[in-house]
């Protein structure tokens, strides 16, 4: 997962790493300039007897002289003064940190992060760096790690425990599903089916994908693998009454969830877009999932959007993470649409599902470190 984007910025890291440590250089210098400046001008007097205190030659010594005037204003000592290090403190200024900055970017841009995302993560990391004392500490790649942690966690949002809504609910709990076609929808929802029951919840699916030929008997394949009931009609069936009766199900046999699944459907399809909102009249669901594609890159972003803007949607599923070398929809998605991601589909097997953790997303990312 995001293997290219991690490679990446492995290599950023690596080149924020060396700017500080150039930047952070004159610590070697400076101590060394103290040391002359506090040397005594006259040397100290041996150890003795305490001498009388009116006998001139035992006045204490004079103190030692500034040092030489050119050594203490010279150019290079205040350009070196740029970066003040004391004990492994930098303080960096923009132009110190701009290469790796620029380098950064083009790295996010180039992996298909949005662009107000990129931005965003570029700010929190100057916002970070430049301008305050940081502690580098025993090494410098822990304060760059450190950075762009934040700076990525600052940008993913919190994700959506989904366990954790269904216990604040009443029952059933219903979750509708919609997405563009062919992005894994039918999938995600069998795949959800499986890791709410395996977390204790009962569920039944609603087959409301009633318009792709096909579409019905596979999700009640997914279905009868995992032993999960399905409500059905016929294809070309009302889908608005076919959840209908799946949220009657549910209610009538105290089932925790509804999964409710849809035809594929653009934004833009306006027939398609009014069925859906019969359904959301007819079902009222508690959550409405949007499912792309992470491998869709700034496509699924863009579609995302348009989709909340368009109908709503309550939280974000992208699903083929798994064969997404890039990362930039999973870092642009929650930014862009101000909905949290809820799942990652890492796969094709039932289990290939990943609860949306920020935390675990960075540490995938920046190479499984802490
Ligand atoms: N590698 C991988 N494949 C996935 C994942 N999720 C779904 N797929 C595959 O994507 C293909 C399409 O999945 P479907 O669930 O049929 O897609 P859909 O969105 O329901 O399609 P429509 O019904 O046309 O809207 C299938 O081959 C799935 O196995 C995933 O997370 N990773």
């Amino acid at each position: 997962m995001f293997d290219s984007l991690r490679s990446k910025l492995k290599n950023i890291r690596t080149k924020f790493g060396s700017s500080i440590e150039d930047a952070a250089e004159p610590v070697a210098e400076q101590p060394r300039i103290e040391e002359k400046a506090a040397e005594p001008a006259v040397p100290a007097p041996e150890p003795g007897p305490a001498p009388a205190a009116d006998t001139p030659e035992q006045k204490p010594a004079a103190p030692a002289p500034a040092p030489p005037k050119e050594e203490r204003t010279s150019p290079t000592f205040f350009n070196k003064l740029k970066v003040l290090v004391t004990e492994r403190e930098v303080l960096l200024q923009e132009k110190d940190i701009a290469e790796p900055l620029f380098e950064l970017e083009m790295v996010l841009l180039e992996s298909d992060v949005a662009l107000p995302v990129t931005d965003e993560i570029i700010s929190r990391m100057k916002k970070e760096l430049v301008g305050k004392n940081r502690r580098i500490g025993s090494s410098v790649d822990d304060l760059v790690l450190a950075t762009l942690r934040s700076a990525l966690c600052g940008v993913l949002g919190d994700g959506l425990d989904l366990r954790e809504y269904i216990r604040q609910h009443d029952r059933p709990v219903k979750i509708l599903f919609t997405g563009v076609n062919g992005t894994g929808k039918t999938t995600t929802v069998a795949k959800v089916g499986h890791y709410l029951t395996e977390n204790g919840f009962s569920v039944v699916i609603g087959a409301g994908d009633t318009y792709r030929a096909g579409a019905i008997e596979q999700i009640k394949t997914h279905a009868d693998r995992l032993g999960i009931k399905v409500i059905q009609h016929q294809q070309g069936a009302d889908p608005s009454a076919v959840l209908f009766d799946a949220v009657q199900y549910a209610k009538a046999h105290n089932v925790d969830v509804v999964l409710a699944d849809t035809a594929g459907r653009f934004h833009n399809r306006a027939n398609l877009m009014n069925q859906l909102e019969k359904i959301r009249r007819v079902m009222k669901p508690d959550l409405v999932l949007y499912v792309d594609e992470a491998v869709a890159g700034n496509d699924a972003v863009i579609r995302a959007d348009e989709f909340n803007r368009t109908v709503g949607t309550d939280a974000v599923v992208l699903t083929k993470a798994d064969m997404d070398p890039k990362g930039g929809a999973a870092i642009s998605v929650a930014h862009t649409v101000g909905k949290p991601i809820a799942f990652l589909g890492t796969g094709q097997g039932y289990g290939d599902i990943m609860p949306f953790a920020p935390n675990k997303v960075v540490d995938e990312l920046l190479g499984g470190e802490t």
